[in-house]
């Protein structure tokens, strides 16, 4: 994962989070690293708590919360992604004419969320069987937030599962709302918009909503990992 990320071409990366509010990281983990994520979501001592979907009305499926300390790896990712993405979130704000600025390391970024009483992490592993599905939504736990989360795809579709395709939706002032679906394939990262991102338009930028959720499962079994790097309430 480390090699992989410092491989990157972040410049390009950047330029896709421009034009488009999302990017993909192809072959960012290796398959026995997402094997072995899957294995640990059985794992309880690693988890603070866990949400039945249905039961909250967020979809069919099950998620865990991590608790600190995060293993290894997810606290890498975590650490090596976000100064990356801090200076694209400051031009987004900067765009938009928002004062709000990221800092550029993730600790100083919790140090903020501390400050303001969000302290929980908010890192999650998803599991989806049959029939499961994840409705539209945002992932703000506080008025604290960063405008960009990663999925990291643990499943191959087409073999693990069918169905099951990641789906965007932008919400665009005074229009209707565009639907993007995308389909990563195991060990992908994908980077994405959490709250809202600036789309250019003929005076000046405006403002674009965006949320996110998942495709029904149609059959097979369906594994994410979520990192959201401001930490909630
Ligand atoms: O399972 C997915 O692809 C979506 C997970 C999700 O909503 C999240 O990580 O915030
Ligand atoms: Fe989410």
């Amino acid at each position: 994962m480390k090699e992989k990320l410092a491989g990157t071409d972040w410049a390009a990366v950047t330029q896709e989070l421009h034009e488009k509010g999302y990017a993909i990281v192809p072959g960012a983990l290796k398959p026995l690293e997402c094997t072995a994520l899957t294995v640990s979501y059985l794992d309880d001592t690693l988890y603070r708590k866990t949400i039945s979907m249905e039961r909250y009305r967020f979809g069919a499926g099950e998620y865990k919360y991590f608790s600190y300390p995060l293993p290894p790896l997810i606290q890498q990712i975590r650490e090596t992604v976000y100064p990356h993405l801090a200076p694209v979130a400051n031009s987004w704000m900067n765009a938009l004419g928002i004062e709000r600025r990221y800092p550029p390391s993730h600790a100083e970024l919790l140090k903020e969320c501390n400050a303001a009483g969000q302290t929980k992490p908010t890192v999650l592993i998803l599991q989806y069987g049959q029939g499961g599905h994840n409705t539209l939504h945002q992932d703000l736990y506080g008025d604290v937030f960063f405008p960009f989360q990663l999925v990291l795809f643990l499943s191959q579709p087409g073999q693990d599962h069918n169905g099951g395709e990641f789906v965007l939706v932008e919400q665009r002032p005074r229009a209707q709302s565009r639907p993007v679906v995308l389909r990563p394939a195991k060990g992908d990262m994908l980077i994405f918009t959490t709250n809202f991102r600036p789309v250019k338009g003929s005076k000046g930028y405006y403002r674009v909503n965006v949320k996110h959720g998942v495709s029904e499962i149609t059959n097979g079994h369906r594994y994410t990992l979520g990192i959201i790097f401001h930490d909630a309430q």
